[in-house]
């Protein structure tokens, strides 16, 4: 179990698991439109084994057992998130009635068992009629996600505990436009370099939409890694600090600083959106809460083949997950404290933090992983960092994006042939922590 106690965080700290649509629901049914994930998972080659999520962990229909598992496992919220085809399946226009209904059930479901709901609006699931729109490219996606965004709030916004505008940005941007790994698959220096600005313009276009609601407890979700470089020498120093320029500064300045870095401006060059400064902002808008998702660190090389950012990964020699992630907990503390000391006094959430393993092994490393990491936690905290809260990820096993199904982050087992849920070490270790009790179900 863990070495730390409940009341080592505070009677306030919340703790809580986390999902995504696209990753636990399946239920493509009953209006909800297609998203670039499925069109995406649907091309040969994209996604492990050919895996999609049209079925996943059928949360759809299975979401009564997996809030009593939150329950029960003595958790104080979920994050979860809105799938934005299953409420407008065109992505603009008319709302979908049967996907209100669901989400209405799933947060009065979450309020009867006592868990807060902690809504993301955006975990990547694009309607597909907007990216037949040009998607993120266009600049217009702004004033698209902000009615979709006005529309949840009108209809959940009052039972929400709090609301996350995206998900990793980093991802919807650079992974999904600049390295093609993501839906929609690009790999393309200029898509990569608008995307990376309209995904904040997005976000705080939102924000400001939101507000105009008396929309409350409005935050963004960005992921950090502990980027460094590769070896002592100038060029590999210079490599490493650009992948946290690339992967960290551009969002952590943008949306605090209302600036990009310019060691990453001088990569993107001439394929920034012209007069990107005007709407900065925007982008900077005052939020109540940042959400920090951390798994690990990176290595960086000097890689002169490369015109722009020259620099590519090198393996680390730490203990690694079964994603091939290092598992270093260092890093969660240092992100949290460099938020904390260069960036913001918000209050943070851990919004994300966890470790895949493949099926069959309930990985006894799992519960040492989330220990050391809570560890961090409490030594930000006492390093000054508001961390209010932590969400493990996941709740459950589920859709690993390109990993498909082979990698599970879950606390919970999913037998996918069967839709059987079995919690595992890592789960009875927090219900352990959160109930003081070891209580099979
Ligand atoms: O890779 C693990 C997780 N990382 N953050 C976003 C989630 O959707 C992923 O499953």
């Amino acid at each position: 179990m863990f070495t730390h106690k409940r009341a080592d965080f505070g009677q306030d700290f919340i703790f809580g698991a986390a999902t995504a649509s696209y990753q636990i629901e399946g239920g493509q049914t009953d209006g909800r439109g297609s998203s670039i994930w499925d069109t995406f998972s649907a091309t040969p080659g994209n996604v492990r084994d050919g895996d999609t999520g049209r079925v996943a962990c059928d949360h759809y229909n299975r979401w009564p057992e997996d809030l009593d598992l939150l329950a029960d496992g003595g958790f104080d919220a979920y994050r979860f998130s809105f799938a934005w085809p299953r409420l407008i399946p065109e992505g603009t226009g008319a709302a979908n009635p049967k996907g209100i209904d669901f989400y209405d059930r799933l947060i009065d479901g979450m309020l009867e068992r006592g868990l807060k709901p902690f809504a993301t609006l955006y975990h990547w699931d694009l309607p597909s009629a907007l990216q037949d729109r040009g998607g993120w490219m266009n600049r217009d996606i702004a004033a698209w996600f902000a009615d979709y965004a006005v529309l949840v709030n009108s209809r959940f916004g009052d039972r929400l505990a709090a609301t996350a505008t995206i998900n990793e940005p980093w991802c919807v941007a650079y992974l999904s436009h600049m390295l093609g790994i993501h839906a929609p698959g690009y790999r393309d220096i200029r898509a990569a370099a608008r995307v990376s600005h309209n995904v904040l313009l997005t976000h705080g276009t939102a924000i400001a939409a939101l507000r105009a609601e008396g929309a409350k407890n409005l935050g963004i979700v960005c992921n950090f890694e502990s980027a460094q470089p590769a070896s002592d020498s100038p060029e590999d120093r210079e490599a490493g600090r650009l992948w946290d320029g690339v992967f960290n500064r551009w969002y952590l300045d943008g949306l605090f600083k209302g600036r990009y870095p310019d060691d990453v401006l001088a990569q993107f060059g001439p394929h920034m959106p012209q007069a990107y400064t005007d709407d900065m902002a925007v982008v900077s808008a005052p939020l109540d809460w940042f959400g920090i998702n951390y798994y690990s660190r990176s290595l960086w090389a000097h890689d002169p083949r490369r015109s722009a950012f020259p620099l590519r990964q090198v393996e680390g020699p730490l203990e690694k997950t079964a994603i091939g992630w290092e598992i270093y907990p260092q890093g969660l503390e240092d992100i949290l404290t460099r938020i904390s000391d260069d960036y913001t006094k918000l209050p943070l959430y851990v919004t994300e933090n966890g470790m895949a393993e493949v099926e069959g092994t309930d990985d006894p490393r799992r519960v040492a992983y989330y220990d050391a990491h809570l560890g961090s936690v409490l030594a930000a905290r006492q390093r000054g960092a508001d961390v209010r809260g932590y969400f493990g990820w996941s709740l459950l096993d589920n859709f690993e994006w390109a990993e498909g199904y082979d990698k599970r982050f879950g606390l919970v087992h999913v037998d996918y042939q069967t839709q059987k849920r079995t919690p595992k070490t890592s789960y009875r270790a927090f219900q352990t922590l959160l109930t003081g009790a070891n209580n099979p179900r």
